[in-house]
This record gives structure tokens, C-alpha cells and sequence, in this order.
């Protein structure tokens, strides 16, 4: 699913009001219709709705759903802010449209906003994608008060005062959302991190915007679902062998982190790699063999740390490398031999990355399209370097795909993948629950098994992502996101790879 920008979904409105002979007000109606029936399911007309309309069309909105709220038997009362004289043409035709019995009151002041309490549910229609400068005055005045209260909170689009795909400068006031509804596609702002206090619980509803329109329009930004992943997904066919479905090299685990080697190669049998190696340090040897039968392997010369590569290098179709490491001398000499001499695809994570971050000589020595890094955070950090916000980081992830000809899978909520052509991919699957030791080493054993099996690398990323955060969510709903370990996730591998087969 394509990330639009404000301006481009602007475009997507105007050329579908055109293709579709309709007026502005028709879509606003469609799209305030929309949002009342997510808003009717949500919630009982039990408690007063508030609805905060600002003076453009995401105020015309909140007008429009205030007026079929009204229409459903909910007690409505509805809030205008700002001048009404610069107000949208939609914006005026819908405050005209509300019947004289509903309750309405311009604020002017602050002490005009009402008391609120948590029996209240407020609709905040303030400020949508036309948002074009920070919020201050009367507007951050409501705004304040409407985030210090303990009513419910429901945003139109996207919560009043966040711009919805640049950074939101530091002094302007944004809406504090429960829920955020927002139309036919989701927002670049609803998937960083540095926003989870405004956005709360986001959904996206379809309006019926131009299908062609939108697949005309170009993007570099996407959000995975379903849809766009299931397909990928390769059938066996009935003659294949295990030579088919690649030959895996793990080198991960070191003393007192031999667990990493044995969740990473456990999800990468569970990925459907054809054959498995690993070489771990010699002291990690039986617990390998003891744990993991399926796998073959090889006992490095050093008791506690990776210190060589093994013979043939080249005889493994994928390379997954780092977890459980440890950041030793030797073991960074190991990875500046397996970067000089590997000729296939490398999957390159936790210690591995925090070597190669911290060693110019390490990164100047990177083959071109054919490595995959998958840092958290932190390592994103040591890597790449510091960026300002979440936005920076992007860019700077963006920038070092294309510097080094690699794909950085930077985890997460949302886990972001970058391409060496400058794509963004956003995951959809996922939950707190896999925030616990272990789930990046799963993931890593996932990936690996994938480019074994010759996915192309944007291929085993999105689709080992995707998978990854599904075992996660299956494995959520049956264990709970408390109590969930990396090894649940694992479990649940099976249940998603099918899940993903039977349906596509
Ligand atoms: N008819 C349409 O084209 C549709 C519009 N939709 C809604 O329309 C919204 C976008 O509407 P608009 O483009 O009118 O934009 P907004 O409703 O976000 O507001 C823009 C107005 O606010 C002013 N403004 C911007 N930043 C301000 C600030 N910091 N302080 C004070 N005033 C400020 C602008 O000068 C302009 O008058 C979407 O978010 C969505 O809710 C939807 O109904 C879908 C269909
Ligand atoms: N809040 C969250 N929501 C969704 N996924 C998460 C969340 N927290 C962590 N994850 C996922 O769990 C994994 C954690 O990886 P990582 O931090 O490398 O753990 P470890 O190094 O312990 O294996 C990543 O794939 C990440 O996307
Ligand atoms: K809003």
C-alpha cells in the first residue's frame, strides 16, 4: 500500500471529485459518512459527543459527522475556533447544513472550552493535512486543554497540529489522540515512533479515492500488508530437494550466548532453508548438535568467540552473521575476512553491525547489493550515526543504502526497510510483546532462510518482516504480549507461513 503526501492525497481528492463528476462537499459527506460508521461501531451514544471543528475542510468534516451524529440519536455539541470569515466554502455550507436544535458555540477564548471530564468523547476536527505552519494562539490554547483533560479523544484524519509527513516544529501544540481515523491510506506520520503520544490507535478507512490516481502516483514510501505480501510467497513444487531451497551459514553465538545461535538457526529451519551450517565457538558445539539436530555444525578453533570463517565460503547461498557475537578482536579480523571473501548475499546484525559501525576501514570494504543490515535503534546509531528525529533518520538510513548499495531493515514498531534506489517500506505486523531478548536473533534466521531460497534481498526483507511480525501476533494471541519469548515467535512460524499459503 502506497504512503501518500499531504499534497498528493490533495491531488487524489481533486482528481477524484473530477473523474467522478462530483462535488467537494460530496466527498466530504462520503468521507464524514465513513468516519461516523467507525465512530457508531466504537461507540454507544451513551456519552455527549463534543466535536472541535477548525476552519477548513477537516472543520467541515467534524461538521458533517457532528450533523449524522445527531441524525443517529447522539447528543451532539459542536465547537467552532477561528475566524469564520476565512473558513472553507465546504467548511460554511456545512455549518449552514446543522439543524438549529443542535447544540453550537463559537470559541473565541480559552475559557470558553468547556469543563471536560472522562464521561465526555471529543472529536477533534481542528487541523488536518492543510496544517501549514505550528499551531499556537487560541487554537494551542484548546488544544492544551482538550489534551489535559481525561475525555476521550477521536482525531479526523490526523490529530490537530502534527504535520502529516515533515517534521512539526517544536513550538506548535498537537492533539494528544486515543483513536486517529484517517482516510483510504495511512500517513508517514502515523509510523514513527516519536508521534505513539499523539497518534494513539490509528485506523484507515476508504473513501473511495481514484484507484487509478493512486497507482499513478509516484512514491518511494509504502506501508506492507497483507495484500501486498502474500503473493510473494514461492510454492514448492513437487520434484524440488533440498538443494533447491538454498544452503544457510550461520555464524552467530559466543560463550554465554549460545542461546542467539540457537533461536536464529531454529527460525531458520522453520523458513524453510534447504540445508543449515553454523559455526559457532568451540564451547557452543554440543549445545548446537544437542538443540538444533537439524542443523550440521562446525566448531570454530576458539573456545569462546568467532575466530575464522570456515572452508568454502562460497558454497553457502546466504550468510547470516552476528548474533551473539561479542565484539572481540578476532572476531572483528573474522568479519573483515568474510566481507574480502564472500561472493554471496550477507545478512548482517547485532554484534556484527556494532564491529563494522565502529570501523571505517570495516565499511569501506562492503560488496555493493548484496548485504543486509538489520540494526535496532542503538545499532542503527553506531552504524549510521545520530540523527535529530525520526525524520533525519530516515533520510540518513536512505542516504547509507545508497552510499553503500546495501538494505537497512531498521526494527521496531513498524520496522522500516530502506532500499539502495531509495524505497521505504513500513511493516504492519507486530507488537510489544516481541520487545524481549531474542526476537532480533529470530529474525535474522527468518531473512537468511529467504535469500537462501533465492528471494530477491528487498523480497526476504519485506516478506521476512512481515512473517516475522505475524508468528509475533500469532503468537501474542495465544501467549500474551507479557509473557511472550523469542521462542513463541518461533512456534508460531509455521501458523504464519501458512497462514500467508493458504489464503494467496
Ligand atoms: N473535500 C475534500 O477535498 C476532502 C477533504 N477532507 C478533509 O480536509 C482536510 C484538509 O482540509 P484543508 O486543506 O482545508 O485543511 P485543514 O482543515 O487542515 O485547515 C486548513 C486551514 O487552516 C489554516 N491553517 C493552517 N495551519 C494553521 C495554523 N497553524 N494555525 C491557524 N490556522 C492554520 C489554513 O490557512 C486553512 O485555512 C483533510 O485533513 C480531511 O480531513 C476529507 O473530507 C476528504 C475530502
Ligand atoms: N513494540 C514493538 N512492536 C513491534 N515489534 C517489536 C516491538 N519491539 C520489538 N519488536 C521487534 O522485535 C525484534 C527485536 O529485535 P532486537 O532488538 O534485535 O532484539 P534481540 O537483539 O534481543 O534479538 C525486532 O524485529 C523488532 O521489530
Ligand atoms: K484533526
Amino acid at each position: 500500500m502506497k504512503i501518500l503526501t499531504a499534497a498528493q492525497t490533495r491531488e487524489a481528492d481533486a482528481y477524484t471529485i473530477k473523474a467522478e463528476g462530483i462535488s467537494s462537499a460530496d466527498l466530504m459527506e462520503r468521507a464524514a459518512k465513513a468516519f461516523t460508521t467507525w465512530f457508531e461501531n466504537k461507540f454507544q451514544p451513551t456519552k455527549e459527543v463534543l466535536v472541535f471543528c477548525g476552519p477548513g475542510n477537516n472543520g467541515g468534516d467534524g461538521l458533517v459527522v457532528a450533523r449524522l451524529l445527531h441524525q443517529r440519536n447522539y447528543p451532539v455539541r459542536v465547537f467552532t475556533v477561528g475566524a469564520s470569515e476565512k473558513a472553507s466554502s465546504d467548511f460554511k455550507t456545512n455549518l449552514k447544513l446543522l439543524p438549529d436544535e443542535l447544540k453550537h458555540f463559537h470559541i473565541e477564548e480559552a475559557n470558553q472550552v468547556p469543563d471536560l471530564n472522562e464521561d465526555l468523547n471529543v472529536i477533534d476536527a481542528l487541523f488536518g493535512t492543510g496544517l501549514n505552519r505550528p499551531v499556537t494562539g487560541i487554537f494551542a490554547d484548546v488544544i492544551e486543554k482538550l489534551n489535559s483533560s481525561a475525555a476521550c479523544i477521536t482525531s479526523i484524519d490526523i490529530p490537530s497540529g502534527l504535520f502529516s509527513d515533515s517534521q512539526t516544529p517544536y513550538e506548535g501544540a498537537i492533539i494528544k489522540a486515543d483513536y486517529t481515523i484517517s482516510f483510504e491510506l495511512p500517513k508517514l506520520a502515523f509510523l514513527l515512533p516519536q508521534h505513539e503520544e499523539y497518534i494513539g490507535e490509528w485506523h484507515v478507512i476508504p473513501i473511495g479515492l481514484s484507484e487509478q490516481f493512486i497507482s499513478e502516483t509516484e512514491t518511494n514510501l509504502y506501508y506492507t500488508t497483507y495484500r501486498d505480501i502474500h503473493y510473494k510467497l514461492k510454492p514448492r513444487k513437487k520434484f524440488s530437494h533440498k538443494g533447491t531451497f538454498g544452503h544457510t551459514l550461520l555464524l552467530c553465538g559466543g560463550f554465554g550466548k549460545m542461546g542467539a545461535a540457537v533461536l536464529a538457526a531454529r527460525a531458520c529451519l522453520r523458513s524453510g532453508v534447504g540445508l543449515l551450517t553454523l559455526q559457532v565457538p568451540s564451547a557452543g558445539y554440543t549445545v548446537l548438535q544437542t538443540a538444533v539436530p537439524e542443523a550440521m555444525t562446525l566448531a570454530d578453533k576458539s573456545r569462546k568467540h568467532l575466530s575464522e570463517l570456515p572452508q568454502d565460503i562460497n558454497k553457502y547461498n546466504a550468510i547470516g552473521v552476528g548474533p551473539g557475537l561479542g565484539t572481540e578482536r578476532i572476531t572483528k579480523t573474522a568479519i573483515g575476512q568474510l566481507l574480502a571473501t564472500s561472493s554471496h548475499p550477507l545478512i548482517i546484525d547485532a554484534d556484527a553491525i556494532n564491529l563494522i559501525g565502529s570501523s571505517d576501514k570495516l565499511k569501506a570494504q562492503l560488496p555493493k547489493n548484496r548485504v543486509i543490515f538489520t540494526p535496532h535503534p542503538k545499532e542503527f546509531e553506531r552504524l549510521v550515526g545520530k540523527s535529530n528525529n525520526d525524520y533525519d533518520r530516515l533520510r540518513d538510513m536512505l542516504e547509507f543504502c545508497a552510499e553503500y548499495g546495501c538494505y537497512v531493515v531498521l526494527k521496531g514498531s513498524n520496522t522500516a526497510i530502506g532500499t539502495p534506489e531509495g524505497k521505504l517500506y513500513f511493516n504492519s505486523t507486530g507488537n510489544a510483546g516481541m520487545a524481549t531478548g531474542g526476537t532480533g536473533d529470530v529474525l535474522t534466521g527468518i531473512i537468511t532462510a529467504l535469500v537462501a531460497q533465492h528471494y530477491t534481498l528487498e523480497d526476504a526483507c519485506l516478506l521476512g518482516v512481515y512473517v516475522h511480525g505475524l508468528a509475533g501476533d500469532l503468537a501474542s494471541s495465544k501467549v500474551g504480549d507479557i509473557a511472550m519469548t523469542a521462542s513463541d515467535v518461533i512456534d508460531h512460524l509455521p501458523q504464519a507461513f501458512l497462514h500467508l499459503q493458504q489464503s494467496s
